[in-house]
């Protein structure tokens, strides 16, 4: 069983979880067991109707946490599909936890789900896969510094 832990943002300008990115939603991600988790609040830079939260940035809050579960699948992997149930409009300034966790693997696939909950009720769900890449897959296609940046945090993180 995993203790809680604090992970590593993706990168520093990560919109989801990276400390460096003014617009971004700040996500602080911890393992705890078999799933990890993050508390946030939405404000202005997220608003969609007056004082709701917009559906894009809950599915990127829902896709960046879901990309915390590649600490416990030990495997670097991107977004294939993304699903996202909004059940209840998200208020701003409201304490949202969200968790995600590994739900399947098979060779190249991880299937994911996370949750997000006010209180004791579930405003939105999300379901993914996510295709195992290596992290030539980030060189090929990234910033070469960036990544490099990526793969030390990636070794960090053990
Ligand atoms: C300790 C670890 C730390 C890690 C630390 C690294 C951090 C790593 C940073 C991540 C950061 C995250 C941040 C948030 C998550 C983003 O935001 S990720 C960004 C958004 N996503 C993308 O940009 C992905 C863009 N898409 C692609 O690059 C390519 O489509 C992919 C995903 C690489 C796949 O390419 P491909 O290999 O040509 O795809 P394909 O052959 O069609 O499918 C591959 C396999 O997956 C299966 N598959 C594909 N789709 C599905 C599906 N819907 N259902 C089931 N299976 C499927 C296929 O069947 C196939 O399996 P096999 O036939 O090989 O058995």
């Amino acid at each position: 069983m995993r203790g809680d832990k604090p992970l590593p943002a993706h990168a520093p300008w990560c919109m989801g979880c990276g400390e460096d990115n003014p617009n971004g939603l700040h996500l602080e991600v911890h393992l705890h067991g078999d799933h990890v988790y993050a508390d946030l609040q939405f404000d202005e830079r997220h608003s969609g109707a007056p004082g709701l939260a917009h559906g894009g940035a809950i599915s990127a809050a829902c896709d960046d946490i879901m990309g915390f579960t590649l600490w416990i699948a030990e495997t670097p992997a991107v977004t294939r599909t993304l699903t996202v149930e909004y059940r209840r409009p998200v208020p701003l300034h409201t304490p949202v936890h969200i968790t995600a966790s590994l739900v399947d693997e098979t060779d190249r696939a991880l299937f994911i789900e996370a949750n997000g909950t006010v209180g004791d009720t579930t405003y939105f769900a999300a379901e993914a896969v996510f295709v195992k890449v290596d992290l030539s897959h980030f060189l090929r296609h990234g910033d070469w510094g960036a990544t490099a940046d990526l793969i030390t945090r990636f070794f960090q993180a053990d």
